[in-house]
């Protein structure tokens, strides 16, 4: 078991080139937010943005669209109720989120399966929220289509439904057996939240704590896992996912010194800084 430092960022986050542009730096899909749940799909959309992904798409349904212009005005949206503007958008994205506010309903079920479905060998996966409740009532979808470079964020009782462990017989030996079934890299959220890789390295983090305990940080750590696959390209992915997690719950606890809750829309307004002070080290 590896804990994750500072010094990762370091090798992960680099000064950009001179000679680049927007489609150097990741084409993020987000799809997710139903009508309880937009705020989801916004947070997450907001914080690839924040985190320096060079095109956002948000795959949500009409009635968020003017919340995400207005939060958002960087993201793009595409209907998810209209199925060849989803088709060309998982066709183009390098990076998909999938699962944020999605919802369960049969029109979600849906979308999850033809995600998996249209996924390309070159395109990452990040499953997170509503998608994995869907996973674990159809786990045969999941290893029918799935492709590697997939990464699971659940919380506890998430990687309870899709690897049926219970949260207290949740040990790193238990986990990882099943990930290794799954085939994906899976991010456990938690106090001390661990990440399991496919080559069965476990990372595990000593940042963070319960100035978090907000809904929507989940959904924001999403967007910053897929800004940081689409524009880090220097190390390994799996090197790429810890530092993204790590800067999550790093810059919360700095946040934390001056700040009795951290929000997650405060994270994702100080991620372009927080990132310039690791560039620069
Ligand atoms: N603003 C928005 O739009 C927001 C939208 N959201 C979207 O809502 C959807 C549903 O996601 P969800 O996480 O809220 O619900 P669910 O999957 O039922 O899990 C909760 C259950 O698990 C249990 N639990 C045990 N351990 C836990 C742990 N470590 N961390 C967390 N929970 C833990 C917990 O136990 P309890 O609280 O009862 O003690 C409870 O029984 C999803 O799409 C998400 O993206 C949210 O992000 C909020 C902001
Ligand atoms: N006490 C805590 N210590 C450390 N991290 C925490 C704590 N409480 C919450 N978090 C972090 O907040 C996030 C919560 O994720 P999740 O439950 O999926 O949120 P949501 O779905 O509401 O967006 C995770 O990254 C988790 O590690
Ligand atoms: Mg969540």
């Amino acid at each position: 078991m590896t804990e994750i430092n500072y010094q990762l960022l370091k090798e992960v986050i680099h000064s950009r080139p001179l000679e680049s542009h927007k489609g150097n730096y990741g084409r993020v899909l987000t799809i997710g937010g139903n009508l309880n749940f937009g705020g989801a799909i916004i947070m997450s959309s907001s914080a690839a943005v924040h985190a320096g992904a060079g095109l956002v798409t948000c795959a949500t349904y009409r009635e968020n669209l003017s919340a995400l212009h207005t939060i958002v005005p960087e993201a793009m949206f595409v209907d998810l109720a209209n199925d060849q503007q989803i088709t060309a958008a998982l066709e183009q994205a390098d990076v998909i989120v999938i699962g944020p506010g999605l919802g369960e309903s049969s029109a979600a079920e849906k979308i999850f399966k033809k995600t998996l479905t249209q996924l390309q060998s070159r395109q990452f996966l990040i499953i997170d929220g509503s998608a994995l409740t869907i996973l674990s009532h159809h786990q045969n979808w999941f290893k029918r289509f799935a492709k590697q470079k997939i990464i699971l964020t659940p919380h506890q009782m998430e990687w309870q439904r899709v690897s049926q462990i219970p949260i207290k017989k949740q040990t790193d030996t238990r986990n990882l057996a099943v990930q290794q079934e799954l085939q994906a890299t899976v991010v456990l959220k938690k106090f001390g939240t661990t990440i399991y890789h496919l080559n069965r390295t476990i990372a595990h983090l000593n940042v963070g704590g319960p100035y978090m305990a907000t809904g929507g940080m989940g959904d924001t750590l999403t967007g910053i896992i897929a800004a940081f696959l689409g524009q880090f390209h220097q190390t390994t992915y799996e090197t790429v996912v810890d530092a993204a997690v790590y800067t999550h719950s790093a810059l919360a606890q700095k946040l934390s010194a001056t700040n009795y809750v951290v929000l997650p829309s405060q994270i994702i307004k100080n991620l372009p800084n927080f990132m310039l002070s690791a560039s620069l080290v």
